[in-house]
């Protein structure tokens, strides 16, 4: 899916709500271990109750990874379960020396052979160039480099000064001679909503994928105020706050409830900023 089609995926559902699909198997309704794979079960029933209110699932694949066999089967089944035209991306933090990377593209983005061809997927950036340009070969898929994230230690290097500024804006400043607005992403904590600003400065015409409403308390209209753009640039993901926003029987239900809640206030960020 490129850019411009996003966006209109955005101005249709009048929505930029990214799912994050995180199952853990403790964490599911007790009815659903009855079935002979709960986790995938539950997947499935979420994207059935959520699949109009959202443009973008994002599994992390350390859910499945940890399952071994069973795991990846339950991540293939889940990618080829998400609908066609909803932004699929694989949240792995991949990123390794060039012909290693090249393996792990293949593993998220080539369907015929691994079985998943997700739209993306999250890459740290800290190998450099070489480590990031074997995803980049793939025509209409994109990186998603971890820039600012939304977890404490983001302090310990991410927002350290050099020479030439924050390390995270050098990320975004060298990054952006990698591949244009059309290829890569970037990933900003919804934690650092009011440093928004300053990303824009460098990346102003990204998307953003914003993770860390919900569970982690990032502040939705701080990210919207900030990080908007002409084409709403923002892929804002929440993924415990409605994956398990029930443990019961209508758990799905209660997952729908809590995406409408956000998907609403997007709207209304939408408006406000002319953009439907
Ligand atoms: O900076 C980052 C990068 C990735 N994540 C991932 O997003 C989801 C957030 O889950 P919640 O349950 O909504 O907190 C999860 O998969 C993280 O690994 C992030 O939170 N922050």
């Amino acid at each position: 899916m490129n850019k411009d089609q996003l966006f209109e995926q955005i101005k249709a559902k009048k929505s930029f709500l990214c799912i994050g699909l995180d199952p853990a198997l403790e964490k599911l309704p007790k009815h659903l271990l009855k079935y002979e794979n709960p986790v995938l079960t539950f997947n499935k029933e979420i994207i059935d109750a959520t699949k109009d209110l959202c443009v973008a699932y994002k599994p992390n694949t350390a859910f499945y990874e940890c399952m071994g066999l069973k795991g990846w089967e339950t991540l293939i089944e889940t990618w080829k379960y998400i609908p066609q035209d909803i932004f699929s991306i694989a949240d792995a933090k991949r990123g390794d020396i060039g012909n290693t990377s090249a393996m792990y593209a293949e593993a998220f983005f080539n369907q015929t052979q691994s079985g998943m061809g997700f739209d993306a997927i999250t890459v740290a950036p800290y190998m450099g160039k070489d480590s990031v340009e074997p995803f980049l070969k793939f025509k209409d898929k994109w990186v998603i480099l971890l820039a600012l994230t939304s977890n404490p230690g983001s302090n310990d290097f991410q927002q350290q000064d050099g020479s030439s500024g924050k390390l995270y804006e050098t990320v975004l400043q060298t990054a952006s001679g990698w591949a244009n607005s059309d290829q890569i992403m970037y990933v900003v904590g919804a934690t650092k909503g009011a440093e928004l600003k300053n990303v824009r400065k460098f990346a102003p015409d990204n998307f953003l994928l914003v993770p860390g409403v919900g569970a982690q308390g990032g502040n939705l209209d701080e990210v919207c105020e900030n990080g908007l753009n002409d084409q709403c640039g923002l892929l804002i993901n929440s993924s415990r706050g409605i994956i398990y926003a029930g443990y019961g029987k209508d758990f799905a239900e209660k997952a729908r409830e809590e995406a409408l809640k956000l998907q609403v206030e997007m709207e209304a960020w939408l408006r406000r900023a002319n953009l439907i």
